[in-house]
């Protein structure tokens, strides 16, 4: 089993944004979801995670061994599928990764080979293995950039907004292979999408303004929300009055029409009972906690 321990983590940038506000975290092996809005500081947490900044306060520790004083530790370790790479050279996918493979210190040709050859296959891309990955789809490209983290055999892997641009086929393809590979490693997957998290995670955290806001099983948290969300229709021209008199979680506009959730312990009158579902606990957790 591996573990990441954070504990009490503080960052603040040269301009005095506090990204990390005592951030205290258990990560073990399976899916991680960090959810957010924007600016949360998820990616600060991760860079610091993997050593790419130091924090001025905090500790992080992986499977016992203190991470800020060695990054070198964890970064052996480690697997990165960012959101794009960017630039795709126009060269094959076998090829690209037998070159990341001799960066990430696979001197052996022999061992590259059989590496590359399982991961092509694990991805789905063996029939693709001579195209360049210039010419790949958006869904191909996010399979080989799993390939690629997988590279080395890594205890960790960290993504980043993986499903951005990705139709809902590739979508679900692609969710289906970072829950395989989180069986015996820890995902970290940090993300704005909640449904993402929902499908995939079991464990999570939302942040917002650098602070954990909330953490748990994604299960728990909904279940704690039982018998206190409710919605109804409005007229838009009450919008404010509503919002004085009940805790509003979400409006959403459906047909020209307007629908309020709100978080209340007792029956609000002219209300409906909702299941709650995990876009409520965040929206609650935002609101409240923010
Ligand atoms: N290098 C930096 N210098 C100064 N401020 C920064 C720097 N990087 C991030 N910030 C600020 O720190 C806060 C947290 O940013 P961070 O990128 O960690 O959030 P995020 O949750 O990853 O957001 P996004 O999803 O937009 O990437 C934001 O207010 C951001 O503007």
């Amino acid at each position: 089993m591996n573990t990441i321990s954070i504990h009490d983590l503080s960052l603040t940038y040269k301009n005095g944004v506090k990204a990390l506000q005592e951030v205290n975290l258990h990560i073990t092996n399976g899916m991680f979801g960090l959810l957010g809005p924007n600016g949360a500081g998820k990616s600060s947490l991760m860079k610091t995670i993997v050593g790419l900044q130091r924090p001025q306060s905090g500790q992080i520790s992986f499977n016992g061994k203190d991470v800020i004083q060695d990054p070198r530790y964890l970064q052996q370790y480690l697997g990165f599928l960012p959101q794009d790479f960017g630039v795709y050279p126009k060269i094959s996918a076998w090829q690209l990764l037998d070159h990341l493979a001799r960066l990430k210190g696979i001197v052996h040709a022999s061992e590259r080979k059989q590496q590359i050859g399982y991961l092509l296959d694990r991805v789905n891309l063996t029939a693709q293995r001579y195209k360049e990955v210039a010419t790949f789809s958006g869904g191909m490209r996010q399979r080989f950039g799993v390939a690629q983290a997988l590279l080395g055999n890594p205890r960790i892997i960290i993504v980043d907004e993986p499903t951005a641009g990705l139709d809902p086929e590739e979508r679900n393809r692609f969710n289906m292979l970072l829950n395989e590979i989180s069986e015996d490693i820890i995902v970290i997957l940090s993300t704005h999408l909640v449904e993402d998290v929902r499908h995939l995670c079991a464990e999570m955290a939302i942040m917002n303004n650098g602070m954990v806001l909330a953490h748990g099983k994604p299960g728990q948290l909904i279940q704690e929300l039982a018998g206190r969300i409710w919605s109804r229709e409005i007229a838009l021209a009450d919008i404010e009055q509503y919002a004085q008199q009940y805790r509003i979680i979400s409006r959403q506009l459906i047909a020209r029409r307007m629908h309020i959730t709100v978080y209340e312990q007792d029956t609000p009158a002219g209300f409906q009972p909702l299941t709650p579902a995990l876009e409520h606990v965040y929206f609650n957790v935002l609101q409240t906690k923010s």
